[in-house]
């Protein structure tokens, strides 16, 4: 702020040295000029140097902002990231941080301009009170109407942002459905014509719309300060007795006023897009607890020997009651060194049971107990650390991030060659040579992160959907076996009935409900 204001200071006084050379009569004396030269060149030091300083303030609240947003994201529960969507989340990281860090950046310009345009009003201020009151009141009515015409924008502005979120769909539905895309001209028709273009229409008119009331806004704006400019000049001197060397020194500085003014009132679209950026982000409801990432790790106090589901249930919601999905009550004990199959038809809840165990959804009634510790909102983030989990809609890191371990290249060929992957992946530093590979190929690469982590519970969910006979029977008569034997805690969600036999319990799933337990193993023996 000291050094914006100093600048404009030195930009105001050098105004001011011009208008007195102007109103003067004589030539110039040596000492005006070296004071005219030393002022600019302090405007220089003091313009540059404001600049900067305000610079390295917003780009340090850019990227704050950047990381605060991206730390949320993490620490937000995994339901209300599932709930709000992929696309709203996208379009808050892409055009609402855009939007918010654009005007961050202007932020530097705007208040060397406000310094500068504050000090000129001083300067007039200083040449005469009453003329500079009735300029600042012209000013102060100009902006209020600027303002009203800018406000109409608003609500244009707002449905410019819900309409980008609806784009950023399209976007994904356009890269992700390329394969469905190609294959079906009608289809592909009607998503550009029927989806892709009414929205980028609607972009438009609504940017068209917002930016023609800019315009307007600007235009009024410009036409205003000329006849402030034509006030100064032909009404004042009706008011009173002014000297013309004040009225001369008013006009110069109110025209040179024009750049700052016009920079300050034009940033004003931009201060209020951000705004709506704000609100918008403030809408995702995203978690502002302190973020997972800052706290510590702590160690698992657990050993994962026991899980105890007790009247677990969780209840999906959507917009009509009769489509609500409940899973539960669900009561169920797995012990480690045990293999637990969940089984069941398509919409079943295998998978939803699987994110309640794991502790990605919070449970609406009933609770999780391990090693007799009830799992609360406080210790659920350690409690997740126990799993190792492949997924069915698995995300496959390019290398074996936040895995620390100083044998881990040599672990990892190890588990590579068992994957009779070795011949297609190579690692160095944690870093896998590819993961362009087949889908079968990917899970059993998500498989070999799950073995390296090492951890007391393991949960495959359909894993084994896409491997070929010969791996499935691998998978169930090795790997499983493999893990039980080392102590581990396995679940495993399975449409093969060919190895049910595997397992030492056996949970069917129905709407949500747990219909039948079994226990092969125990048959086995008896
Ligand atoms: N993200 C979600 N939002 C709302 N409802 C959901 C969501 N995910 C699942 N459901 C509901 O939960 C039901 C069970 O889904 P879930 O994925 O758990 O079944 P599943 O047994 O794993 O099925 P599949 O064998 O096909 O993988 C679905 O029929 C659906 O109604």
């Amino acid at each position: 702020i000291l050094a914006g204001v100093s600048s404009g200071l030195a930009s105001a006084t050098l105004v001011a040295l011009i208008n007195r050379e102007l109103a003067g009569t004589g030539p110039a004396t040596t000492a005006s000029i070296v004071t005219f030269f030393a002022v600019t060149a302090l405007v220089l030091v003091l313009n540059y140097s404001s600049r900067v300083l305000l610079l390295n303030l917003s780009t340090q609240a850019i990227l704050e902002m950047r990381l605060y947003l991206c730390r949320q994201i993490l620490s937000t529960s995994f339901q209300r990231l599932e709930s709000l969507g992929s696309n709203r989340l996208l379009a808050a990281l892409t055009e609402d941080v855009l939007t918010i860090t654009t005007t961050l950046a202007d932020f530097p310009l705007f208040c060397v301009n406000l310094a500068i345009f504050t000090c000129c009003l001083g300067y007039l201020l200083w040449l005469s009170p009453l003329l500079a009151l009735a300029l600042i009141a012209f000013v102060v009515l100009g902006t209020l109407t600027h303002e009203a015409i800018e406000r109409r924008a608003r609500t244009y502005l707002v449905s410019t942002r819900e309409t980008w979120d609806v784009l950023i769909g399209g976007y994904q539905t356009l890269i992700h459905g390329s394969k469905e895309l190609r294959l079906h001209r009608q289809r592909r028709e009607f998503f550009f014509s029927g989806v892709l273009q009414p929205t980028a229409l609607t972009m438009r008119k609504l940017a068209f719309t917002c930016q023609s009331i800019f315009a307007l806004a600007n235009s009024y704006g410009q036409a205003l300060y000329f006849v402030l400019i034509g006030l100064i000049l032909f009404a004042a001197p009706g008011f009173g007795r002014f000297d013309p060397q004040v009225l001369t020194g008013f006009t110069l500085i109110v025209i040179y006023m024009n750049a700052p003014l016009s920079y300050l009132v034009g940033t004003f679209p931009s201060f209020r897009r951000a705004t709506i950026a704000l609100e918008k982000l403030e809408s995702l409801g995203l978690s502002l607890t302190p973020t997972i990432c800052e706290e510590k790790a702590t160690p698992a106090t657990a050993n994962g020997r026991t899980l105890e589901l007790k009247k677990l249930r969780y209840t999906y919601r959507s917009e009509q009651e009769d489509h609500d999905f409940t899973l539960g009550p669900i009561d169920l004990q797995c012990k480690a060194g045990e293999i637990t199959f969940v089984i069941g038809g398509n919409g079943s809840g295998k998978s939803s049971l699987v994110k309640l165990i794991t502790g990605l959804y919070a449970p609406d009634a009933g609770e999780v107990r391990l090693d007799g510790r009830r799992i609360d909102n406080e210790n659920r983030d350690d409690y997740r650390q126990h799993f190792s989990v492949v997924f069915s809609d698995f995300y496959l890191f390019e290398s074996l991030v936040g895995l620390y371990n100083p044998d881990l290249d040599a672990q990892a060929l190890h588990y590579l060659q068992k994957l009779q992957l070795a011949s297609k992946v190579q690692i160095k530093d944690g870093v896998f040579s590819t993961t362009n590979l087949s889908q079968g190929q990917r899970k059993r690469l998500a498989l070999l992160t799950a073995y390296l982590e090492d951890r007391p519970i393991y949960v495959f969910d359909e894993w084994a959907a896409d491997q070929d006979p010969y791996f499935k029977e691998i998978f169930y008569l090795q790997l499983l076996p493999e893990l039980k034997a080392r102590g581990k805690m396995v679940l495993v969600i399975s449409h093969d009935d060919l190895y049910y036999d595997v397992a030492d319990k056996i949970i069917k799933l129905d709407s949500g409900k747990i219909i039948e337990q079994k226990y092969p193993a125990a048959c086995k023996r008896t």
